[in-house]
């Protein structure tokens, strides 16, 4: 049975981002995922995790904040500097956080020299933090237009391309749904490549419940491939984040 990580970029934003560790913690979750912790200092948020007893699973490398602006630069061609300084600033980050998981931001680019630099930029990041468990993740074009990994099957040929043993997929249920139309179908594809998930219902990105997406379904395959990682609840609440918990008390993700 996976173990479920609340994604506090998305969930308890009710409150200001060092008391969303307890409130996750009393809410149930035993992990926490921060996309862009870089507007508060490493410190606080380590001692907020550590006070409230949940491991840090998932942060991403910068852009900076949720607020818009570039989407990373791992697969920007003309990026690589600001990729590499990027990088060690994520570094320092998951060190101090004792983060499991950095989530690398391909960035807005396409083309065969945006594959190349991506496939690059990933051999320097996996031989730079050969201890770091580093993924990469497709997203839909609807909600990140331009963003340069949309797509699984591309995604695996890249972890293949690099060929580094730190790193992974990071398979968000609900981009794969976007993307595909068909998540267990892109599961029993992908699944065995996935070292984190994420989840959110579809339409709207809202809680995972009943909708077009079969997610009993759905964690019945994740079990039988005997995946053993954290789950990221990364969705936006339909109303409060306490009112639409249901799914994780009764178990009907
Ligand atoms: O699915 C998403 O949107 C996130 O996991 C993410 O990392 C976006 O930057
Ligand atoms: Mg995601």
């Amino acid at each position: 049975m996976a173990r479920f990580a609340a994604n506090l970029t998305f969930l308890f934003t009710e409150l200001p981002m060092l008391e969303r560790f307890g409130a996750a913690r009393r809410a149930g979750f035993e992990g926490v995922e921060v996309l862009f912790p870089y507007d508060l200092a490493a410190p606080e948020l380590a001692s907020a995790a550590q006070a409230a007893g949940v491991e840090f699973v998932l942060m991403n490398t910068p852009p900076p904040n949720w607020a818009g602006g570039p989407r990373g630069f791992a697969a920007v061609p003309g990026g690589e500097e600001r990729f590499r300084r990027d990088f060690d600033r994520a570094l320092r980050f998951a060190q101090a956080l004792r983060c499991r998981h950095i989530h690398v931001m391909a960035g807005r680019a396409e083309g065969e020299a945006a594959r190349q630099t991506f496939v690059e930029n990933l051999r320097w990041a996996c031989a730079r933090a050969p201890h770091a468990s580093l993924l990469v993740e497709p997203i839909n074009p609807g909600d990140m237009p331009g963003y340069f990994l949309a797509d699984f099957d591309q995604a695996v040929e890249v972890i293949d391309e690099v060929g580094a043993p730190n790193l992974g997929l990071q398979f968000d249920a609900y981009h794969a749904h976007q993307i595909t139309g068909d998540v267990l179908s892109c599961w029993d594809r992908h699944g065995a490549r996935a070292r984190h998930i994420q989840i959110a219902g579809a339409p709207g990105r809202h809680e995972p419940k009943a909708g077009e997406i079969d997610f009993a379904g759905f964690f019945r395959r994740v079990d039988a491939l005997g995946y053993r990682g954290w789950v990221g609840a990364e969705y936006m609440p339909a109303t409060t984040t306490e009112a639409g918990l249901r799914w994780l008390r009764d178990g009907s993700a």
